[in-house]
C-alpha cells in the first residue's frame, strides 16, 4: 500500500503538475508548523493547483526545484542512476540551485507562480474552499459543491434542446464528473423544461458527403454519448425539472435514480418523427415498465405525467413542483455524505453484468437510426417542425 500522503497527493493534486505534486501536499500537511511569512509561499503553491494550462515540465522543474531548496536549503541527495529519468530532471534542477538561500528560493517561486498566473489561463473560478464552478461550457452550467456535481443543460431559451455541441459537452463534463472528488453526479435543465430532446436543427446542417455522411456521423456521436452514461461509474441521478422529450427520457433507463417535479411529462414520439428508439430504451424500458407499456411510449408516442411515469417505475419519486428544489437537494445533499467507495462499488455491482449487453443494444439502436433519419418519414417530420406546420 503506498503511504498516505502519496495517495493523497495522488488524489488532490491535477495529473497535469504531477512532478510537483508531492511537495505541494506536504506543505499542506506542515501548514501549521510555518510561520507568518511563508504565507505567500503557501499561497502561491494553491495558485499553482488552479492553473488549467500545464505550464509545461521546464517550468514544472524550476517551481520543483525551488520548493525543495525553500524547504530543504541546498540539494544533498545521491544523483539519480541514469535510466531513472524523471528523477534525475528532477535532482538536476534541485542541484543547479547550489546553495541560493531558503529565503531566496521561496521569494523566486513566488515570484515564478505570479508570473505564471498573469501568463497562463487560471481558473479563477475555483476558490479555495468553496464551490467550484466550471466555465467553458457553452450550453452547460456544471457544479461541484457538497460532493454533487452538477451538469445543467442550459439551453432554457430553447427548452434545453440537445445540439451537437451539448452532445459533445456533456460527454466531456461526464468524463470530468467521473474523476473529480464528487459522490455522486446530477442532470437537471435550467428553466422550464428539463430536456426538449435532441435538436432538430441538428438535421439541417449538410456537409458535402451528403445526407449519407450526415446520418453516419450522427450514429457515432450518439454511440459515443449514449455510451458515457452506460460506462459512468458513480451514482448518476436525474432531476427532472419539467417535461422532457426524445433521448432526455429514453436515457432515464440508464440512471440510478430519477425524482421529478409534477409538472414534467415524459415523452418519446418517435414514431411521429419517422424515429425508431435510442439510449438503450428498446431494451430498459420493457424491462422497467413491462413489453406493453414500453411499447404504448416507444412505438405509440404516448405522453407519461409524472406520476404515470413513476408508477411505472421510470420515475423513483415525485415531489410537488412549489417544493421540488428544496427536497430533493436536500436528500441528494445527505446521499452525498455516503462513502463514495461503496457507493460505487454497489452501483458496479447492480450494473455491470447488464453493460456488455446495454452497448450491444446502443449499438444495434443507432445502425437502425442511421437508417431512419435517411427515410422521408423522418425527414417530413423535421421540416415540419422546422416549418412550424406542427408541434408535438
Ligand atoms: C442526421 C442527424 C445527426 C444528428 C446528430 C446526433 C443526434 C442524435 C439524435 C438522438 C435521437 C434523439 C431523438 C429525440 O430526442 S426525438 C425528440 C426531438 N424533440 C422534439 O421533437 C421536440 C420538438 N419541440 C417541440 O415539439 C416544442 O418545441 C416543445 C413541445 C418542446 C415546446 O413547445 P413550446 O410551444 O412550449 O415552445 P416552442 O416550440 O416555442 O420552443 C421554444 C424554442 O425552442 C425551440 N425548440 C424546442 N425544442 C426544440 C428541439 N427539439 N429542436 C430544436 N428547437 C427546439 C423552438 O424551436 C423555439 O425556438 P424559437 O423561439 O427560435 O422559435
Amino acid at each position: 500500500m503506498a503511504p498516505l500522503a502519496w495517495r493523497l497527493a495522488q488524489r488532490w493534486c491535477p495529473s497535469s503538475l504531477q512532478v510537483i505534486s508531492f511537495p505541494v501536499l506536504q506543505l499542506h500537511l506542515n501548514r501549521t508548523a510555518m510561520r507568518a511569512s511563508q504565507k505567500d509561499f503557501e499561497n502561491a503553491m494553491n495558485q499553482v493547483k488552479l492553473l488549467k494550462k500545464d505550464p509545461g515540465n521546464e517550468v514544472k522543474l524550476k517551481l520543483y526545484a525551488l520548493y525543495k531548496q525553500a524547504t530543504e536549503g541546498p540539494c544533498n541527495m545521491p544523483k539519480p542512476g541514469v535510466f531513472d529519468l524523471i528523477n534525475k530532471a528532477k535532482w538536476g534542477a534541485w542541484n543547479a540551485l547550489g546553495s541560493l538561500p531558503k529565503e531566496t528560493a521561496r521569494q523566486n517561486y513566488v515570484d515564478l507562480v505570479s508570473s505564471l498566473s498573469s501568463s497562463l489561463e487560471s481558473s479563477s473560478q475555483v476558490e479555495p474552499g468553496t464551490d467550484r464552478k466550471s466555465t467553458g461550457y457553452e450550453t452547460l452550467m456544471v457544479t461541484s459543491e457538497d460532493g454533487i456535481t452538477k451538469i445543467m443543460l442550459n439551453r432554457p431559451t430553447k427548452k434545453n434542446a440537445l445540439n451537437v455541441e451539448m452532445y459533445h459537452e456533456i460527454m466531456h463534463a461526464l468524463k470530468a464528473a467521473s474523476k473529480d472528488d464528487s459522490a455522486i453526479t446530477v442532470l437537471t435543465g435550467n428553466g422550464d423544461y428539463y430536456s426538449s430532446g435532441n435538436d432538430l436543427t441538428n438535421f439541417t446542417d449538410i456537409p458535402p458527403g451528403g445526407v449519407e455522411e450526415k446520418a453516419k456521423n450522427g450514429a457515432i456521436l450518439l454511440r459515443e454519448f449514449v455510451g458515457c452514461f452506460i460506462d459512468f461509474p458513480k451514482p448518476l441521478i436525474a432531476v427532472v425539472n419539467g417535461p422532457a422529450v426524445g433521448i432526455s427520457v429514453t436515457l432515464l433507463g440508464l440512471f440510478d435514480a430519477v425524482y421529478a417535479s409534477d409538472r414534467a411529462t415524459f415523452h418519446t414520439p418517435f414514431s411521429h418523427l419517422g424515429q425508431s428508439p435510442e439510449g438503450c430504451s428498446s431494451y430498459t424500458f420493457p424491462k422497467i415498465m413491462s413489453p406493453a407499456k414500453a411499447t404504448e411510449m416507444l412505438v405509440f408516442g404516448k405522453k407519461l405525467t409524472a406520476g404515470e411515469a413513476c408508477a411505472q417505475g421510470l420515475v423513483t419519486e415525485v415531489f410537488p413542483d412549489s417544493t421540488f428544489q428544496k427536497e430533493v437537494w436536500t436528500r441528494l445533499k445527505a446521499f452525498a455524505k455516503l462513502p463514495p467507495n461503496a457507493m460505487r462499488i454497489s452501483k458496479e455491482i447492480i450494473r455491470n453484468r447488464e453493460k456488455e449487453k446495454l452497448h450491444a443494444v446502443n449499438a444495434e439502436e443507432c445502425s437502425v437510426l442511421q437508417g431512419r433519419w435517411l427515410s422521408d418519414e423522418c425527414m417530413n417530420a423535421v421540416v415540419s417542425f422546422l416549418s412550424r406546420k406542427s408541434k408535438l
